[in-house]
C-alpha cells in the first residue's frame, strides 16, 4: 500500500491543564477526501493547525508527504508548504490586494517565474474556481462571501498543490452557494487528483464529497465512511448522524 499523504500518530495537545487531544491517530491516502467533524471546542481547528505546522502538538508525530513536520529546516518547511494549499474560513485574503494580486502571492514567494507567466497562471486559477475574469482586478471587499471563498480557493491552488486543507469551506454560505462550492471542490479534487482534508460542520458536504469522516470525540478520532459511522454507538456520533440534520442530509443525497 502507498505511504499515507498525511500520517498522525499518538498526538497529544494540552493547553495548561486542558487536554484537547489525547492519542489522535490518522492516515490519509493520496486522492482521499477526509472531513473532520466534532463538537464545538473539541480541537478540530487546532488539529488542522498542527498538521500544517502553525502549531506544535505537546506530543506525537505528524508526517505530511513523508516529511516529519517537526524537524524541518526553514527551506524544507517552505518547500513542503509549497506542496499544499490552505483555505481559511473567511478566505483570509489580503484586503489591500486585488484577487489576482492575492493569487500571485504564493507564486512570488515560492517561484522565480517571470511576471507575465505568474500573471497568466493567476488568471487561469480565477477561471478554474468559476470566477468571471472581471473578478481578478477587484478587491476582496468588492466581492460577495461566496466569491471571496472562491478567490481564497484560487490562491490555495496557485502552486498546483497535492493537498488542499479547508477550514469550514461552506460556513456562511447559503445552501445553494454551499452546494455549488461542494461541487467545485469535488470536481477540482477529481480533475487535479487532490487529497482534501477539511474541517466542516456541514453534513451536506460530508455526504456530497467525503470518502471518509474523522470524528473528534473523547479527545481521539473515530474514522470511517458515512455508512460505518451510521452504525457507531457513540452518543455524539449517533446524535450527529441520526439527528434531524443528519437525516435531511442523508435524504438529500438519496441514501
Ligand atoms: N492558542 C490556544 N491557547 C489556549 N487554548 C487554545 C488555543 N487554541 C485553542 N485553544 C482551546 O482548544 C480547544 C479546541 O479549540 P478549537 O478551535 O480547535 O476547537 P474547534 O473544534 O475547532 O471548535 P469550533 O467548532 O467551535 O470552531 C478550545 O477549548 C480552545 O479554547
Amino acid at each position: 500500500m502507498a505511504a499515507p499523504v498525511i500520517s498522525v500518530r499518538g498526538l497529544k495537545t494540552r493547553f495548561g491543564q486542558q487536554v484537547v487531544h489525547d492519542g489522535v491517530d490518522l492516515d490519509v491516502s493520496k486522492g482521499e477526501v477526509i472531513g473532520l467533524v466534532g463538537g464545538s471546542g473539541t480541537g478540530k481547528s487546532v488539529l488542522l493547525r498542527e498538521i500544517v505546522g502553525l502549531m506544535v502538538p505537546s506530543a506525537g508525530k505528524i508526517e505530511v508527504l513523508g516529511k516529519d513536520t517537526e524537524n524541518l529546516s526553514e527551506s524544507e518547511r517552505l518547500s513542503l508548504q509549497a506542496r499544499w494549499g490552505m483555505l481559511f474560513q473567511d478566505g483570509a485574503l489580503f484586503s489591500s490586494l486585488t484577487v489576482l494580486e492575492n493569487i500571485k502571492v504564493p507564486l512570488k514567494e515560492h517561484t522565480r517565474l517571470p511576471p507575465d507567466l505568474i500573471d497568466e497562471i493567476a488568471r487561469v486559477k480565477v477561471a478554474m474556481v468559476g470566477l468571471p475574469p472581471d473578478a481578478g482586478p477587484k478587491y476582496p471587499s468588492q466581492l460577495s462571501g461566496g466569491m471571496r471563498k472562491r478567490a481564497g480557493l484560487a490562491r490555495a491552488l496557485a502552486m498546483d498543490p497535492e493537498i488542499l486543507f479547508l477550514d469550514e469551506p461552506t460556513a456562511g454560505l447559503d445552501p445553494i452557494g454551499a452546494a455549488a462550492f461542494d461541487e467545485l471542490i469535488g470536481s477540482l479534487q477529481k480533475s487535479l487528483g487532490l487529497t482534501v482534508f477539511m474541517v466542516t460542520h456541514d453534513l451536506d458536504s460530508l455526504y456530497a464529497i467525503c470518502d471518509r469522516i474523522a470524528v473528534l470525540v473523547d479527545k481521539k478520532l473515530v474514522i470511517g465512511t458515512i455508512d460505518e459511522l451510521l452504525r457507531q454507538e457513540h452518543p455524539w456520533i449517533r446524535d450527529y448522524f441520526h439527528g434531524p440534520r443528519g437525516r435531511a442530509a442523508s435524504a438529500a443525497k438519496g441514501s
